[in-house]
């Protein structure tokens, strides 16, 4: 007999560093699920009606983690998949409200994450200006533990496409996943597929 579908959760949250593929894959998870997917960097920058290098620039890294506070815990109360920004997980209220939630984290290394923001320039104000690899292993540091406290899953992103690891995370949530394998492997050099 075959075995019954498990209920997927109704809010399913990604976390993870930068680069860690949070908005890649939860776009994609959303799509193949049909559930809304809300990324929370994203919400922020139309609420502020700027970008987020802005935001730090303008109006400091502090006002950032408190919109970023605010915009958060709103979400994660609703349904959908919800990707965090790279740094939530350092706010004890934002790790406390993900207590009781499904928490993906997509690990990566610091190698293949500073490969992967490497290709998309500047958007992230805490890695720019400076040497990313050693900003992204001193990030990694401080936070891989939070990222262990609050997920409920871990998927090692490291040399996995984008369709690989979203392959990976419905199997991880009992879900049957009809669509045709693509390659694995991949360099960090391409992003997609
Ligand atoms: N598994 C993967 N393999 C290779 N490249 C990837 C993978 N996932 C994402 N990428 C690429 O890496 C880059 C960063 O991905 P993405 O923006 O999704 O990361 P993020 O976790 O949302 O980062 P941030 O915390 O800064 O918002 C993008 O160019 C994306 O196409
Ligand atoms: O790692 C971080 O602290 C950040 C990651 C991004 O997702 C953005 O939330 C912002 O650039 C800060
Ligand atoms: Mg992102």
């Amino acid at each position: 007999m075959a075995e019954p579908t498990p209920r997927l959760p109704e809010t399913i949250v990604l976390v993870g560093a930068p680069g860690a593929g949070k908005s890649t894959i939860g776009a994609r998870l959303a799509r193949r699920l049909g559930m809304d997917f809300t990324d929370v960097d994203e919400l922020i920058e139309q609420r502020a009606g700027k970008p987020i290098p802005e935001i730090f620039l303008m109006d400091g890294e502090p006002a950032f983690r408190e919109l970023e506070r605010e915009t958060t815990l709103e979400l994660v109360g609703r349904p959908g998949i919800v990707s965090l920004g790279g740094g939530a997980v350092m706010n004890p209220l934002i790790r406390q409200a993900l207590a009781e939630r499904t928490v993906v984290w997509l690990d990566v290394s610091a190698h293949h994450a500073s490969r992967r923001v490497g290709l998309t320039g500047n958007s992230r104000p805490l890695l720019a200006g400076g040497n990313v690899h050693s900003t992204m292993v001193r990030l990694m540091n401080e936070r891989l533990p939070l990222y262990r406290e609050v997920s409920t899953h871990r998927i090692d992103t490291n040399g996995l496409k984008p369709a690989a690891v979203v392959r990976e995370l419905l199997a991880r949530l009992g879900v049957d996943d009809p669509e045709q394998p693509e390659p694995v492997q991949d360099d960090d050099q391409t992003g997609e597929q």
